[in-house]
C-alpha cells in the first residue's frame, strides 16, 4: 500500500477553540464514544457471523481493552470487532468522520451556550483530539486476506495513511496526550471515566496498566477455567495440631484438610455490566437484585421504598427502573437522579427533557434507544416523541402509584408521608398524573389513620359522590355551600386546638410539608364546595354553648367589658377579641386567624414582604366559661393585668412563636405568678 497523505476540509484555527470549550466541560466524553465505536465494532461482525458472511473462532470472546500508560502518555483502546479496509478507514474516519466534525462546527459555532447540545453524539471518533497531539489507527478488517492499516494524524486537520502491522481481526486507537490531558493515563482517573459512561454497555471491558507487572491470585484446584493461565499448581498437605482431649490425653487432630490450589495470572474483571437489571423482565429479578443494582449506581446504602420497573417495546422501545429513595427532608435535599441510556451507553443525567421536573427527585435510570439524541436541547423541548416519553413515565408511576394504594395499602401507607411530598408536587406540575392521583392521595388524621379523600369525606359526614364531578362553573350569584375540613400544621404549636377538637369528637388532617398549602388550594379550585382551613382558623359552632335569648343583653355588656380590660392591659387598642362560652372547660383563652388572612400572610412571606407590618393579628377568643376569665371580668383585681398578659401569651404562642422579647417577658411572668403561689 502507498502511503498516503491528505488534507481536512477544516482548518485547525477554527475547530480547536470550539473543541477546547467543549473540553473544559465534558473533557472526558472521548472515552464513551471511542468505547461505544468498538462496542459498534464487534456487535457488526457478530451480526456478519449470523448472516453466515464470516466465521467467529469457537473461543471468540468479544472485548475492550483499555491500556493506559503514565509513562509513554497514550490511551490505546483495542477491539476485537470487524475492523476497517484501507478503503474504510479512508471513508468512514477520513470522509463521515471528519466531515461530521465539520458539520458540528458548522452548527454549533454561534452557540455558546453548554445548553444547547445534548449528549454530544455526532462527533464520534473525532473527539479523541480533545484530549490528544497525535492519534492512530492500527486495524485490521475481518475480510479475507485482509491488508492491515495504520491511519496517523498529529493535528486533527492533516493524516498520513499506510500499511500497518496488526495481526488480528479488530482495532486499536492509540491516544498521545497532549499535556493538559495527561490525567486520563492515570489507571484510577480512567477507570472513573469508564464506569461514569460505560458500566452497561453491552461488550466486557478491561482496563489495564501497560507494562504493569501481572497480578497473581491462588484458587481452589476445582475452581480453575480453561481461560486462567495457570502459573503453579499447589499442594497443600492437611495441617495438624496436638489437641487434649477429655481424659487428658495429647492427640493429633486434623485442623484443615489437605487442598489442592492453582496460582493463576489474576482474572480480569470487566468495568462494564452487560446484561444490566433493566433489561430483564420484572418476573427474573428479585427484590434483592433491585437492591444491589441501587447500591452499585447510586453509591447510596440507605434501601431506597420501593422500585418501578419501566418495561416497553410498543409504541416506542424504553426500558429502566425508577427507585423512590427514603428522604429524611429535614437533612437531605431533595435531589434525585435519573441516568438516561442510549442502548447501553450512557448518555446524561436528568435530562429535563424526557423525566418530568416532579420525578426528578427519584432516582433510575432509563434506557431508550429510539431517543434522538444528536440534536439540541431546544429541538428537544418541541419533539413530540420525547414528550410521548415524558407522559409515558408520568402514567406508568401513577398506574404503579395508583396499584400500590388499591392492592397493597398497608405499604403505601406506611411509605406516604415519605412519598407525598413529591407526589403532591407532581399533581401541582402535571394535570393529568393529579386526575390519575385522585383517589391515591393519603390524608392522616388526628388518629394517625390515612385515609383517601373518598373516605375523609365520608367520615366527616360529607357526600363523597360530589367528589366523582369535577367543579362545575358556579352559575353567577351562585353561592356554594362550604364542606370544611380542618388541618394540623403543627401537632405540638396548635396541640390546644388539637385537644379541643377531640374532646368534641371532630377531626383534622395533618399536613406537614410546605408543600401542602399549594396543594390544597389545587384541591379547592378543582372542588369548589370543599374549603380546608387550618384548624385555628375559628373557634366552630359545635364548640360554643348557645347564649340564650334573655342573656343576650348581659352577655354583651360582659364582652364588652373584658374587650376594654384586655386591650387596656395588652397596650392593644386594635385587637380583636371575642368573648365566647366554650364547651371545653380547660380554655380560657385561643387566638385565631381567618383562614384567608393567613394564606395571605404566607404569601406575603414568601415574597419577602412579612415585615411591612401587614400581616393581621389573630383575634383573641375568652371563654367566659373560664374562671380565669370570669377573675379578670370581675371588678379590676390585683391580679388582672398579670392574668391577661400571661392568657394573652398562652393563646398567642399555640398560634406562631413568641418573639425573643416576648418570651423573655413570658418566662419573667410565669416565675412572678409562681411566687404568688409560695406566698
Ligand atoms: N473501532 C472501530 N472499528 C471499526 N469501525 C470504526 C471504529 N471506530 C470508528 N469506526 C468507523 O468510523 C465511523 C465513524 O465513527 P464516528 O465515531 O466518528 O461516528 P459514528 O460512530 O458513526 O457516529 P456517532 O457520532 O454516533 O459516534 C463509524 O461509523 C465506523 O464505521
Amino acid at each position: 500500500m502507498t502511503i498516503k497523505k491528505g488534507n481536512l476540509s477544516i482548518s485547525s484555527e477554527n475547530i480547536f477553540p470550539i473543541i477546547k470549550k467543549w473540553v473544559y466541560s465534558d473533557h472526558d466524553i472521548f472515552v464513551r464514544e471511542l468505547i461505544s465505536n468498538g462496542c459498534d465494532a464487534i456487535t457488526k461482525l457478530k451480526k456478519l457471523d449470523m448472516m453466515g458472511e464470516y466465521r467467529l473462532a469457537d473461543d471468540y470472546r468479544p472485548k475492550i481493552k483499555v491500556l493506559v500508560s503514565p509513562e509513554n502518555k497514550t490511551l490505546k483502546f483495542l477491539d476485537n470487532g470487524l475492523g476497517m479496509t484501507a478503503e474504510e478507514v479512508e471513508e468512514y474516519i477520513t470522509q463521515i468522520a471528519f466531515s461530521g466534525a465539520t458539520e458540528f462546527l458548522e452548527k454549533y459555532k454561534d452557540k455558546t451556550t453548554e445548553d444547547d447540545m445534548i449528549g454530544h453524539f455526532g462527533l464520534g471518533f473525532y473527539s479523541a483530539f480533545m484530549v490528544a497531539d497525535e492519534v492512530e489507527i492500527h486495524t485490521r478488517s475481518y475480510r479475507e486476506n485482509a491488508t492491515p492499516v495504520l491511519w496517523k494524524s498529529t493535528s486533527g486537520t492533516e493524516y498520513e495513511m499506510g500499511e500497518g502491522t496488526r495481526e488480528e481481526t479488530g482495532t486499536q486507537i492509540t491516544l498521545y496526550l497532549n499535556e493538559d490531558s495527561l490525567e486520563f493515563a492515570n489507571e484510577y482517573r480512567m477507570r472513573e471515566v469508564i464506569e461514569k459512561y460505560c458500566s452497561f454497555m453491552p461488550v466486557e471491558i478491561f482496563l489495564e496498566k501497560e507494562g504493569a507487572d501481572p497480578e497473581y491470585e491462588v484458587i481452589d484446584a476445582e475452581e480453575e477455567k480453561e481461560t486462567d493461565t495457570v502459573i503453579e499448581r499447589i499442594q497443600e498437605e492437611a495441617k495438624t495440631e496436638e489437641q487434649e482431649d477429655e481424659n487428658g490425653e495429647k492427640k493429633l487432630v486434623e485442623v484443615s484438610p489437605a487442598k489442592n490450589q492453582v496460582k493463576i495470572v489474576k482474572r480480569p474483571v470487566s468495568l462494564s455490566d452487560t446484561a444490566p437489571l433493566w433489561g430483564k423482565h420484572p418476573n427474573e429479578c428479585s427484590e434483592e437484585d433491585y437492591l444491589n443494582f441501587y447500591r452499585k449506581v447510586f453509591l447510596d446504602y440507605k434501601e431506597p421504598l420501593f422500585h418501578i420497573h419501566l418495561n416497553m417495546d410498543y409504541p416506542f422501545n424504553l426500558k429502566g427502573i425508577l427507585y423512590f429513595p427514603r428522604i429524611n427532608t429535614e437533612y437531605d435535599s431533595i435531589e434525585g437522579m435519573i441516568k438516561l441510556y442510549n442502548n447501553q451507553v450512557f448518555i446524561a443525567d436528568n435530562i429535563k427533557e424526557v423525566i418530568p421536573e416532579f420525578l426528578r427527585v427519584l432516582k433510575g435510570v432509563i434506557d431508550c434507544p429510539d431517543l434522538p439524541l444528536n440534536v439540541s436541547r431546544s429541538a428537544l423541548q418541541n419533539d413530540g416523541f420525547v414528550n410521548k416519553i415524558a407522559d409515558y413515565i408520568t402514567k406508568k408511576v401513577a398506574d404503579k402509584l395508583t396499584g400500590m394504594c388499591k392492592t397493597k395499602r398497608e405499604d403505601y401507607e406506611k411509605y406516604w408521608d415519605n412519598i407525598s411530598p413529591f407526589i403532591k408536587f407532581g399533581c401541582l406540575k402535571d394535570e393529568k398524573f393529579s386526575d390519575k392521583m385522585k383517589d391515591a392521595i393519603l390524608f392522616k388524621n388526628l388518629e394517625g389513620n390515612y385515609l383517601t379523600l373518598k373516605e375523609l369525606v365520608e367520615a366527616l359526614g360529607g357526600d363523597p359522590q360530589k367528589l366523582e364531578k369535577e367543579a362545575e362553573e358556579p352559575k353567577e350569584g351562585e353561592e356554594t355551600e362550604k364542606f370544611s375540613i380542618s388541618y394540623v400544621t403543627d401537632e405540638i404549636q396548635q396541640s390546644q386546638y388539637i385537644q379541643m377538637f377531640k374532646s368534641q369528637g371532630k377531626d383534622a388532617v395533618l399536613f406537614g410539608h410546605n408543600i401542602d398549602t399549594p396543594f390544597v388550594t389545587q384541591l379547592e379550585q378543582r372542588f369548589p364546595w370543599l374549603s380546608f382551613q387550618r384548624i385555628d382558623a375559628e373557634v366552630a359552632g359545635d364548640f360554643k354553648e348557645t347564649i340564650e335569648e334573655d342573656e343576650k343583653e348581659s352577655f354583651a355588656k360582659l364582652s364588652e367589658k373584658l374587650k376594654e380590660i384586655f386591650r387596656k392591659e395588652l397596650g392593644k387598642e386594635q385587637l380583636d377579641v371575642q368573648v365566647e362560652r366554650l364547651k371545653d372547660e380547660k380554655t380560657a383563652s385561643v387566638m385565631v386567624l381567618s383562614e384567608q388572612s393567613r394564606r395571605m400572610q404566607e404569601m406575603m412571606k414568601m415574597y419577602g414582604m412579612a415585615d411591612l407590618g401587614m400581616g393581621q393579628e389573630g383575634s383573641l377568643i375568652l371563654n367566659a366559661n373560664h374562671p380565669l376569665v370570669q377573675y379578670v371580668s370581675k371588678e379590676e383585681g390585683e391580679h388582672t393585668a398579670l392574668i391577661c398578659r400571661q392568657l394573652y401569651d398562652l393563646a398567642a404562642m399555640a398560634h406562631k412563636p413568641l418573639s425573643p422579647e416576648e418570651m423573655t417577658a413570658f418566662v419573667q411572668r410565669s416565675n412572678e405568678i409562681l411566687l404568688l403561689l409560695t406566698q
